[in-house]
C-alpha cells in the first residue's frame, strides 16, 4: 500500500541544538499514528516540519506521493493536510461559527467580484458553507454555541472547535498536537472515541502527538517514539510498550508506558 505520509532522514537544528535528527517513518492511509516522547523530544518541531511551518535542515517529506518540501503551509493544507496546535489557535474575536466558516471561505472557489456584489451563485455558496459549518459544529457538539465568541468557550470546547475548523478543510490527513491536553480522564476517553469516529466518518488518516500514554496506547494503530530528536522505536502499541529504549526514555518508569 502507498503511504499517505513519508519521512526520510528528516532533521532540523536550531543553532547548535538538533531538535529533530534523521527521523524516518511512513503513515498508511486510514491509520491513527501516534507520536510520543518526553518533553522537548522534538514532536511539535516534527509537526511544524511536516506542515511546512518550519523548513527542514535535511531530509525528505512526501504527502500523497508528492514531495512537499518548500511548499507553503497553506498550499500543503490545500492538498489535504490539516492540523491543530498545542497552544490552541482560534480567531478568538470571531464567533464559533465564523471560526469554522473562515477556512471554508478561503478554499471556496468563487470569483471575487460576484462575492463583492453578493450575486446569487455566491449567496448559494455562502449558504452551503454555513450549513456545512453548522454540521461540523454539530459533530463536535457545539452547534448551540455557533453565535458565541470563540474566546467565551471553556477549554475543552475550544479544543473541539479547533478540530471542527481543521475538518472544514476536508483533510485527508489530520495532525493533532496534544488534543487531550487539559482534559480530565472522562473527557480524554470521550476524545479517543471521537477521533476513532472521525476517522471512519471522514475516511481520515490521523497523526497525533499525545502525552497521555494510556490514551495513545488504546487509540493508535502504530506509534513512533522520539527522544532527544531521534526516533528510538516504532511499532504497534504492544511492541512499543515493551521496548527497553522506550522504558528508559521515560526515566525507567515502566508504569509510564504500561
Ligand atoms: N524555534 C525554535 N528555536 C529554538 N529552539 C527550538 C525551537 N523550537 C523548538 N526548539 C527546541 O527544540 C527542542 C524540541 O522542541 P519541541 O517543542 O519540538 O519538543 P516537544 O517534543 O514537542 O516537547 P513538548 O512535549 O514539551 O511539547 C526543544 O529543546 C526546544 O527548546
Amino acid at each position: 500500500m502507498n503511504s499517505i505520509l513519508s519521512l526520510e532522514g528528516v532533521s532540523r537544528s536550531f543553532g547548535g541544538l538538533m531538535a529533530v535528527g534523521d527521523v524516518g517513518f511512513s503513515v498508511q492511509p486510514g491509520e491513527i499514528f501516534g507520536l510520543i516522547g518526553p518533553n522537548g523530544a522534538g514532536k511539535t518541531t516534527l509537526f511544524n516540519l511536516i506542515s511546512g511551518l518550519t523548513p527542514v535542515s535535511a531530509g525528505r517529506i512526501s504527502f500523497l506521493g508528492k514531495d512537499i518540501l518548500g511548499i507553503a503551509p497553506h498550499k500543503v493544507a490545500g492538498m489535504g493536510m490539516a492540523r491543530t496546535f498545542q497552544n490552541i489557535r482560534l480567531f478568538s474575536g470571531m464567533s464559533v461559527l465564523d471560526n469554522v466558516r473562515a477556512p471554508m471561505q478561503t478554499f471556496a472557489r468563487t470569483g471575487l467580484l460576484s462575492d463583492l456584489l453578493g450575486l446569487p451563485a455566491s449567496r448559494a455558496q455562502e449558504r452551503r458553507i454555513r450549513d456545512k459549518a453548522l454540521e461540523l459544529l454539530g459533530l463536535v457538539g457545539l452547534e448551540s454555541k455557533a453565535r458565541d465568541l470563540a474566546s467565551s468557550l471553556p477549554y475543552g470546547e475550544r479544543r473541539r472547535l479547533e478540530i471542527a475548523r481543521a475538518l472544514a478543510l476536508r483533510p485527508k490527513l489530520l495532525l493533532l498536537d496534544e488534543p487531550a491536553a487539559g482534559l480530565n480522564l472522562a473527557e480524554k476517553a470521550e476524545l479517543s472515541a471521537f477521533i476513532r469516529d472521525l476517522r471512519t466518518r471522514f475516511d481520515l488518516t490521523v497523526l497525533i502527538i499525545e502525552h497521555h500514554v494510556p490514551l495513545v496506547m488504546g487509540l493508535c494503530d502504530r506509534l513512533a517514539v522520539l527522544n532527544f530528536g531521534r526516533l528510538i522505536c516504532q511499532g504497534k502499541p504492544d511492541e512499543v510498550r515493551n521496548d527497553q529504549c522506550v522504558i528508559d526514555a521515560y526515566l525507567g518508569d515502566s508504569h509510564a508506558v504500561a
